[in-house]
């Protein structure tokens, strides 16, 4: 490098890496004053919704209100008019009373809200967590005269808030006007709901207390699947039982269960509620926790049955089923909670840090990722072929963004991955450009001082609708800092709006804008870079660099990870171009595929509508 263009650049590094860094302590003190302002905010009620057009709901409504309010728990009682359905992601528990009218339409003045919840589901823009939050139960009310539109409304509100990832607590009740019980019904019904509500009592854990909800308690009351796609498999985390109420789960060497959903001998899947974890804890179980740090990402389950597979299949030919993510870990030896950040303002305490074997830490990767595989066998379109593939990781994400990227041994833990022909990919940040420069050789890596390094290096760049999504030159000029190979324009997935995130759907970009928006960068680059990829089914484009990438017209975004693995155990010096691998057509920007491999199996939700805003 020219020792005249050394200067500024370092200059301009120093000031992104400062800046970044001072972002992220003004983030974390806000997150921080956030929580502590959190702890004085009222807990928010639970919301008990009608959706009536001549009363029947609004009467049982009232009757369930009264039940509840009799054993302590507190609902706010709410015709479906005044409800804003954005709000569904706020709230930790609702109930819902709907009857169904003509043609099996909801009542008109439910119109909204239903919409509401079926444009949801049916959006790709917004994740499949968005209610993860929410425990909810569904009442229908309607008439079993009416056929196959009995009780339609309440059906389809309960399905699709679980696939928009909404745990049901109580089963979906089908009310019939017809057999004249429904008040009996209802009574019913609520007494399984303050058996549910009390059970958060008695578990204390952060349910529900004097019947208001802790808004920052953990899903571990119940397992929810994030499968957009399989909306009522919950298939990770279910056990065989042969009857919960009685034998229970069989149990392991440790005398342990971890179990969240449980099938019952009829065949029905039902949620672990906390009545359930306190009566398989009465049988002498210990409950160990939740599934939803070890659930599999919804695009290895996609692959795993031959259908297709996430962005970065299409750009760099990465295998979701056969990707893993390892964690190395610092802990501090002290106890001290508040780790690196407390210990850089050291406070008189002498510390060390306590820090996992590479090789833990990879056979623990290699282990979790293989014990989450194995639980897909015999989950329906799930091929054998893949199971099989899907045993064997061949790539790895280390995620070194905070405490990680400090981690000492990361290039003995490359090494420890590579030695098992197991390829990697980092994520990292600009806050450590001294670490970043003296990594070992992986297939890919992020951000900036990145510029002088021989391996593959990637921005990932997120667009926000009125954020970010104008400043075409803004970005150009930290493109000239890093100079990556790769850019990855991706458009913002809506989970919810909250009091951290402030998005709506107005602020999440179609796929035509990120397009846009990428031909912006390409053009403003004037050639050096073009947009070579596109994955449409996650909003996501790859820009790359033309003279090393584009060969003869040929683009070759994609890795021959046989051959990185080669040249690594080489040990000789080698450069992103050794390995690269051409692109296939059906990957390529402006392919009908759309990023779509071929080979996959095409698999569509049933729409009702054309998305917003696009004209295909
Ligand atoms: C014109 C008409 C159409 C109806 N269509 C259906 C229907 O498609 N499915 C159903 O389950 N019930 C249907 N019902 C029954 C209503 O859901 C039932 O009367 C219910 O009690 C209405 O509750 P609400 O007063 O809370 O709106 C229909 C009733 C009427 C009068």
């Amino acid at each position: 490098m020219a020792s005249s263009s050394l200067a500024p650049r370092v200059t301009l590094l120093a000031l992104l890496s400062a800046t970044t860094f001072y972002c992220f302590y003004r983030s974390r003190r806000f997150k921080l004053k956030l929580a502590s302002q959190k702890l004085a905010l009222p807990a928010r009620n639970p919301k008990l919704i009608y959706i009536t057009q001549t009363g029947t709901s609004r009467t049982l409504a009232y009757r369930l209100h009264k039940l509840l309010a009799s054993k302590g728990f507190i609902f706010d009682l709410i015709d479906v008019k005044d409800y804003e359905p954005e709000d569904l992601s706020k709230e930790t528990f609702v109930v819902i009373l709907a009857s169904t009218w003509e043609d099996g339409k909801p009542p008109p003045k439910a119109k909204f809200f239903v919409d509401w919840i079926e444009e949801s589901v049916n959006d790709f823009r917004v994740g499949a967590l968005l209610l993860s939050k929410l425990r909810y139960s569904v009442f229908g009310v309607g008439s079993g005269a009416y056929g196959e539109s009995f009780d339609v409304v309440a059906k389809g509100i309960s399905k699709k808030l679980k696939a928009l990832g909404a745990n049901e607590v109580v089963s979906l009740q089908e009310g019939d006007v017809d057999g004249g019980r429904l008040g009996k019904e209802i009574d019913a019904w609520g007494d399984k709901l303050v058996e549910v509500l009390k059970g958060g009592v008695v578990q204390g854990n952060g349910v529900i207390a004097g019947g208001k909800l802790d808004e920052e308690s953990d899903s571990e009351f119940a397992y929810v699947s994030d499968d957009e796609e399989e909306e009522n498999e919950e298939e990770s985390g279910v056990i065989d039982l042969e009857d919960i109420a009685g034998k229970g789960p069989s149990r392991n060497s440790k005398n342990t269960v971890d179990v969240n959903v449980v099938k019952k001998n009829d065949g029905k899947k039902e949620m672990v509620t906390p009545v359930i974890r306190a009566n398989l804890q009465k049988q002498g179980y210990k409950i160990i926790g939740s599934h939803s740090g070890v659930k599999l990402c919804r695009w290895t389950k996609s692959q795993l049955r031959g259908r297709g597979g996430c962005y970065k299949h299409s750009f760099y030919g990465i295998d979701s089923h056969r990707c893993m993510e390892a964690t190395p870990s610092l802990a501090c030896a002290n106890k001290c909670v508040f780790c690196w950040r407390h210990h850089t303002n050291p406070v008189g305490k002498s510390w060390q840090w306590k820090m996992d074997d590479p090789v833990e830490i990879v056979n623990t990767a290699i282990d979790l990722h293989t014990k989450m595989i194995k639980q897909m066998k015999g989950v329906p379109g799930v091929e054998e072929k893949r199971l099989a593939e899907g045993l064997l990781p061949r790539h790895c994400a280390l995620s070194l963004v905070g405490e990680p990227i400090m981690y000492p041994e990361i290039n003995t833990l490359i090494d420890e991955l590579h030695g098992r022909r197991i390829s990697t990919f980092l994520v990292t940040n600009a806050q450590f450009p001294e670490k970043i420069k003296v990594l070992r050789p992986i297939t890919q890596e992020s951000l900036t001082a990145l510029n002088e390094k021989h391996q593959r290096t990637v921005y990932r760049l997120t667009l926000v609708k009125g954020w970010n999504a104008e400043d075409v030159d803004g970005y150009f000029k930290l493109l000239s800092l890093g100079k990556p190979d790769f850019i990855e324009i991706k458009g913002v997935t809506y989970c919810g709006t909250s009091a951290t995130s402030k998005l709506t759907m107005e602020n999440v970009p179609w796929h035509s804008d990120v397009k846009a928006f990428s031909e912006a960068v390409a053009l403003r680059s004037e050639g050096i870079y073009e947009v070579a990829c596109e994955h449409e089914h996650s909003c996501c484009v790859l820009l790359a660099k033309v003279d090393k990438f584009k060969i003869n017209g040929q683009w070759n975004t994609w890795i021959d990870y046989e051959k990185f693995q080669d040249l690594v155990a080489s040990g000789e010096p080698f450069k992103s171009t050794d390995y690269m691998a051409p692109t296939p057509s059906w990957a390529v920007y402006g392919a009908v595929e759309a990023g779509f491999d071929p080979q996959h199996a095409r698999y569509r939700k049933e729409r009702n509508h054309k998305p917003k805003g696009q004209s295909t």
